[in-house]
């Protein structure tokens, strides 16, 4: 995985004389007003921070002239949002943006501790929702307070019940507030878009605001469901009955919480870790920066904290901010932009997708242009209109979605978006019953795409079959679908266009050669809707054959880590429709199975434990999590990551990309960098590629 590169702030917004400070104050100001108020600010997070670093900037040189309501003053700006006090108050956080600045940011902390080092640390995500305290009175819940302006927040106790993470009573009958973050999963962001929407209301601009809104709204017919994640407790014995908590270090804390039944990262990939040194600090900040894409909630940065509580407590807090503590901010990943249109595009299986174009907008340091819309009910979820302005979200490489319209600056020039009548590639008919617009023709109208998916690299990677030739295949009507690779002959090719005698037997070779690739890679071939490379190596590796696969329902399918109640049933009917092309697979004697396959012994009643724990003992790599680091060399040197992956896999082991506590063996190449410092701090064993190919000679040919 591709560690994030350091980042710098976007630049601040240039302010040199008094006029223009005062302007930049009262924008600010009517941002903030909006953002803390309603939640519903026309301003991106982007633009505003820029805002606040040019006020700061100026405020820096003139200190005696900072406007009483400038925005840096207090916590969210100073807007009040409710009358319930805080025991203690509820502070923001510092602002880091580079490795360096993390430096700088640690000796200041060191200075406060007589310049004695700072004990142990702490990483964890900055999670991006809305502070929320917990008020837990023996053991049972009574009392939600938003952050407010830091000393008093808001009631929104009616929202009791309806937050995972927050159950009703704890684990233990303790007295303790909790502090930490509400948030929504992406699954919680559409379900509450079609409440609201089903209730009459405006679907919200992005989860943040969802949050914010949903947690505030008093008098709803309906309640939405959120997630807290916690990051703090009050562990004074004046507010805890549990005396035990003022002596934890903060991972302890969060550890915990957990114990109690709360929510934490604890169990995600991102959960807080302690870091001994900066440099631990810093790779773990990059490896969530790089985790961030594939997490189901939003997090804008990382927070470092000191671990201790002696170090905290010496350290102290200011009047926004603790000492302690400082979050470094990743780019962001939402912007504001104009939907300009909508374009369809069907794609291999037929399915008909919605593609959003937009003003070219910067985000994350790329330009973007086009955004996912996913499909007909989600615009329809998201009442999106052409002219909308419209939050874009970007986060780590995955495709740009539009999260949802800006409420409040339309204009009354928006358009409808007009939905396709005909499918746009081939004009028959759309099948318009499924979540999905699907053309009638499914896989057949897109032919050329599926064949050329199945002869790519992660799938059957056969050499020589670009997009011309497939064309003339198909409509020659030669080949209909992959499987009748298999069947062409000598002749058949030399009479394509520009096909001359040694293109064709290095083809019919290359063919050839990919009816002996592993089962994962034909599976992949197959173009299953919801299955990618390496979702078709999980399944190919928990159920060893073709056949195996195909017997499987649904409860079978949901045992394959990653598969869920929602893809297990699409994957069942995608394979019966696609039997007639696994039967020609058979029938040309493509490989159906997957090497070096054991039967999980588990699986087999009969067995006991002991003897399930023995099964597969018998490959090199049985029962290890291994992650594979830095370049390849020796025998292993021309293996891509994919490949590693399938070796491992084939070898009886499980391919992990992150370096963790439970890792059994890490393969260090050249130029391996943080994971393998982490390996060695964690004490786990590494060996060279060159080792690691000796171990696995009984499986590599
Ligand atoms: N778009 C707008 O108009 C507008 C206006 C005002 C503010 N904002 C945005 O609000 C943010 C500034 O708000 P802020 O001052 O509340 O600070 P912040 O949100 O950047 O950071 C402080 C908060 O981070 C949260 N947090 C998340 N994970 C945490 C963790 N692990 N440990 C501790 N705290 C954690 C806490 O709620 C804490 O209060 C900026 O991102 C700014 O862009 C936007
Ligand atoms: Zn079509």
């Amino acid at each position: 995985m591709k560690a994030m590169t350091t980042t710098s702030a976007a630049p601040a917004v240039a302010i040199a004389e008094e006029n223009t400070y005062r302007e930049a104050v009262a924008q600010a100001r009517e941002a903030a007003d909006a953002y803390y108020g309603t939640g519903e600010s026309g301003m991106d997070d982007d633009t505003y921070d820029r805002l606040l670093r040019g006020i700061i900037a100026w405020e820096a040189e003139h200190p005696d002239q900072v406007a009483a309501d400038s925005p840096t003053q207090q916590v969210a700006a100073g807007v009040t949002t409710g009358d319930v006090e805080h025991s203690v108050r509820m502070l923001s956080l510092g602002n880091v943006f580079s490795d360096e600045q993390v430096h700088d940011w640690a000796a200041s902390l060191e200075r406060r501790l007589d310049g004695r080092a700072v004990t142990a640390w702490a990483v964890e995500p900055k999670l991006d929702g809305v502070a929320l305290a917990a008020r837990y009175l023996d053991g049972k819940l009574v009392r939600l307070v938003t952050r407010g302006d830091g000393s008093t927040g808001e009631d929104v106790s009616h929202t009791i019940g309806h937050i995972v993470g927050l159950p009703r009573t704890l684990a233990e009958p303790i007295t303790v507030e909790v502090r930490g973050e509400v948030l929504m999963t992406s699954g919680q962001f559409a379900a509450a878009n079609e409440l609201r929407t089903a209730h009459g209301g405006q679907p919200f601009a992005n989860r943040r605001n969802a949050s914010s809104g949903s947690l505030r709204a008093k008098d709803r017919a309906y309640q939405v469901e959120q997630t807290f994640l916690a990051y703090d407790a009050l562990t004074d014995p004046e507010y805890t009955s549990d005396l035990t908590l003022a002596d934890l270090s903060h991972t302890q804390l969060i550890a915990r919480l957990a114990t109690l039944g709360i929510g934490t990262t604890a169990g995600t990939k991102v959960a807080t870790l302690a870091c001994a040194d900066l440099d631990e600090v810093l790779a773990r900040i990059h490896e969530i920066g790089a985790l961030r894409a594939g997490l189901d909630f939003e997090l804008d940065g990382a927070v470092i904290k000191a671990d201790t509580r002696a170090d905290q407590v010496e350290a102290g807090t200011g009047s926004r901010t603790p000492h302690w503590a400082t979050a470094y901010k990743f780019p962001a990943a939402q912007k504001i932009t104009k939907l300009k249109a909508v374009e369809w595009n069907v794609g291999r299986t037929g399915v008909i997708a919605p593609r959003a174009i937009l003003e070219p907008v910067e985000v994350g340091g790329t330009t973007i242009t086009y955004a996912s819309l996913h499909n007909v009910a989600d615009i329809g979820r998201k009442d999106l209109m052409l002219g909308d302005k419209v939050f874009v979200l970007r986060a780590g490489e995955v495709i740009p979605r539009v999260e949802g319209a800006v409420a409040g600056q339309r204009t009354g020039d928006e358009q409808p978006i007009v939905f396709p009548e005909v499918c746009p590639r081939c004009g028959a008919d759309i099948d318009k019953s499924g979540e999905r617009w699907r053309c009638d023709r499914g896989r057949a109208c897109g032919q050329v795409e599926a064949i050329r998916y199945a002869v790519a690299r992660d799938a059957l990677d056969i050499d020589g079959l670009g997009e011309k030739i497939v064309i003339q295949l198909v409509e020659k009507q030669m080949i209909e679908d992959f499987a009748d690779l298999f069947t062409l002959t000598r002749e058949q090719l030399l009479t394509l266009d520009r096909m001359g005698e040694k293109s064709a037997d290095n083809l019919l070779v290359a063919i050839a050669n990919a009816k002996a690739k592993p089962l994962n890679r034909v599976f992949c071939a197959l173009g299953v809707l919801g299955t990618g490379r390496s979702m078709s190596l999980r399944i190919a590796t928990h159920f060893g054959s073709m056949q195996a696969i195909q017997a499987a329902d649904t409860v079978a399918l949901e045992l394959v880590d990653g598969i869920g109640g929602e893809k297990a049933p699409v994957i069942v009917a995608e394979l019966a429709e696609l039997a007639p092309v696994i039967d020609k697979l058979k029938a040309a004697e493509v490989n159906l199975d997957q090497p070096n396959f054991v039967m999980p012994a588990a699986l087999d009643a009969t067995e006991t434990e002991a003897e399930s724990e023995e099964a597969g003992t018998g490959l090199p790599l049985a029962g290890m999590t291994v992650v594979v680091t830095g370049g390849m060399t020796g025998p292993l040197a021309a293996y891509s990551r994919t490949e590693m992956t399938e070796l491992i896999a084939t070898a009886g082991g499980r391919a992990s990309s992150s370096v963790s506590a439970r890792t059994s063996l890490v393969v260090a190449g050249e130029k391996a960098g943080s994971k393998l410092d982490k390996a060695q701090t964690l004490g786990l064993e590494v060996i060279t590629p060159e080792v690691f190919a000796e171990r696995l000679s009984a499986v590599l040919d």
